[in-house]
This record gives C-alpha cells, sequence and structure tokens, in this order.
C-alpha cells in the first residue's frame, strides 16, 4: 500500500507536486498519468526516499521509504533503468545488489528466470539493449520480494513485445496481490494494463478512480448512424441537448440521444436505417478532455493535442 497525505514538493518557486492525497491498493494496477512536469516523477522520487517532500508524507505500508529497515524487501523500483555498471554482467549487478541488501543469493537466478533474462544474464550490460536493460532493472525491483513495486514510464523505447511484456509482468505482479504503481505516456497501453488511474495536472490530482469509471465519466454518447434519407432523419431528431455532426450523404454522428431513441424516431419517420453503432470512447478521449487546461507547454497546435498527447 502506497499512501500520500498531502504531498507537497516545491522547488524554490516552483511548485511540483501541490498537496495531494492518495491511496493505492495491493492487488491493483494503478496508473499514473499527466501532462509533463505534472509532478509524476517527483511525486515518485518522494515515494523511493530520493526527495524529501517540503511538506505532508508519501508512505509505503505505513511508514517512509527510509525508515523501513529493509526497503528493498518492501518496494522495488524501476525509476532510470540506465543506473547501471555496464562493465558488469547482469547476474554480477544483481549479485551485488543482494549481498548489499542482505538477499540470498539463490533470489538472483529466481529473478533471472522471473524475468526471462536467461543466456543475457552472464552478458555484460554495455551490449543490452533496451528491452534487455528494462527486463535487469525489472529483476532488480523484484530481488526482495517486494509488496510494492513502483516504475516510471517502464516501456519507453520498447519495441511492442517489450511492452507486452512489461504489461504482463505488471499485470502478473498485480494478481501475486502486490500494488503496482506505474506512469506511462502511452494511453492505449495504460488502458489495456491499469485497474485504477491517477491523472495529475500542475502538481494536483484531477482524477483518482477505476480506469473505466474515468473512461466513461469523460465520454458523451456518441453513436453513428447510416440511413438512406439522412437529411429527414437528422431533422427529426433535432433537439436543444442534441448534437449532429453530418459525415458523408448517408452518414452522420448524433450526441446526447442512445440508440433505441434514435431507432424509433427511425420507425417513426419511416428512414431506413442501415447502421446504428455506439462509438466507444478512448482512455485518450477523456484523459485529453480532462487535462487540456493543464498542458504547462502547448506546442501551437490549436487544442493542446500534441502537448497533452505526448504527456
Ligand atoms: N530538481 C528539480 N529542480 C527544479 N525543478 C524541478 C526539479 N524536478 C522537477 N522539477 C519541476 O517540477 C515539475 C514537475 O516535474 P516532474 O518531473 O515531476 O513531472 P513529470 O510529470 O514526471 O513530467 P514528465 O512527464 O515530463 O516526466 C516540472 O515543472 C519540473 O520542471
Amino acid at each position: 500500500m502506497i499512501t500520500a497525505e498531502n504531498l507537497r514538493k516545491t522547488y524554490g518557486s516552483k511548485t511540483a507536486v501541490d498537496g495531494i492525497s492518495f491511496q493505492l491498493q495491493p492487488g491493483t494496477v494503478t496508473g499514473f498519468l499527466g501532462p509533463n512536469g505534472s509532478g509524476k516523477s517527483t511525486t515518485m522520487r518522494m515515494a523511493m526516499g530520493l526527495d524529501r517532500p517540503t511538506s505532508g508524507s508519501i508512505t509505503i505500508a505505513g511508514k517512509p521509504f527510509a525508515a523501513h529497515r529493509a526497503p528493498l524487501r518492501t518496494v522495488g523500483a524501476v525509476l532510470d533503468a540506465g543506473a547501471t555498471h555496464p562493465g558488469r554482467t547482469g547476474r554480477q549487478h544483481l549479485k551485488v545488489l543482494a549481498t548489499t541488501h542482505g538477499i540470498p543469493s539463490s533470489r538472483v537466478d529466481q529473478v533471472i528466470e522471473m524475468t526471462g533474462l536467461g543466456s543475457a544474464a552472464s552478458k555484460r550490460i554495455k551490449s543490452y539493449s533496451l528491452g534487455m536493460n528494462q527486463r535487469l532493472g525489472i529483476a532488480a525491483a523484484l530481488l526482495g520480494d517486494p509488496a510494492v513495486l513502483i516504475f516510471d514510464e517502464p516501456v519507453n523505447g520498447l519495441d511492442p513485445e517489450g511492452v507486452r511484456w512489461v504489461r504482463q509482468m505488471a499485470r502478473q505482479l498485480a494478481a501475486e496481490g502486490r500494488t503496482v504503481f506505474v506512469s506511462s505516456h502511452l494511453m492505449s497501453e495504460m488502458a489495456q494494463t491499469a485497474d485504477h488511474l491517477i491523472v495529475l495536472g500542475r502538481g494536483r490530482i484531477l482524477a483518482d478512480a477505476p480506469i473505466q469509471e474515468f473512461i466513461d465519466s469523460g465520454s458523451d454518447q456518441r453513436v453513428l448512424v447510416r440511413a438512406e434519407q439522412s437529411s429527414t432523419l437528422m431533422n427529426a431528431l433535432q433537439a436543444p441537448e442534441v448534437t449532429l455532426r453530418s459525415i458523408d450523404a448517408e452518414t452522420f454522428e448524433v450526441i446526447g440521444l442512445d440508440p433505441r431513441t434514435i431507432g424509433r424516431r427511425a420507425l417513426d419517420t419511416g428512414v431506413a436505417v442501415h447502421e446504428l453503432t455506439p462509438q466507444k470512447s478512448s482512455l485518450e478521449d477523456s484523459y485529453m478532455r480532462l487535462t487540456g487546461d493543464h498542458v504547462e507547454y502547448r506546442s501551437g497546435g490549436s487544442a493542446g493535442f500534441e502537448a497533452g498527447g505526448q504527456a
């Protein structure tokens, strides 16, 4: 369990994290989203004792990171996959870590097995691909068999196979009852990985909700309609709370009515309907809507899409 209470961090006059509170549950992957500079890494660093809160607290299993006698057995983190000694082999790196943290060296082979490092474990780290480095980082995080895992941007730069592997690993670790906290810029990936979301904007919490609830809350009800006399049906559907958007001669989109109402109205007006499809909104739709005003630096585009999209 990770608990933040009125957590705040300022750097000079800059407020990076502005008094946030949340509680992450075991058995759950919690996704951490927010535009660039919204305070995600700062929050994760404070959780790991790498930065000190200006006020408030962030605790792991009830205590700040530094107060744990065996921190690696409590929490494992991948905050910077590059922080290794390039001349060592993966196995040597893990052995050194295990020894300095009082972890039996038999655990090294277990985490090599768990993360699929295989024969790469006996090669020097400098020869590793990004994907192998990421596996090594996760192997190191798992050494102490911790109940809490923190991954900051674990899939950055990975190929699709690597991305899928990280997702499956995160899901498996949560299924084992661990608390998994993951930040990522990849919306589609987050949608497949997380059970719960925390969204930050300029250091504050914009949303803290189960992922499906978050997606539903940010979406309008949109229905795609294809009909023979589409303009007749559009006229019949007009109402103050309804938005109609023509797509082509036969097709239009309705916002604000459900498919059943549209179908009945078509029957009443004698229009033959060929298609009536509720449009699924995506995590990205809800995210963009929520964070649009909280992007620090817009990239000149009209709706801030690029700035938010990279976030
Ligand atoms: N050591 C530091 N000194 C001064 N300002 C900092 C420091 N670390 C972070 N900041 C500022 O605090 C804010 C939050 O940064 P942080 O890196 O936590 O955001 P983030 O959400 O992780 O962003 P990104 O998605 O770009 O990694 C930013 O405005 C950043 O410039």
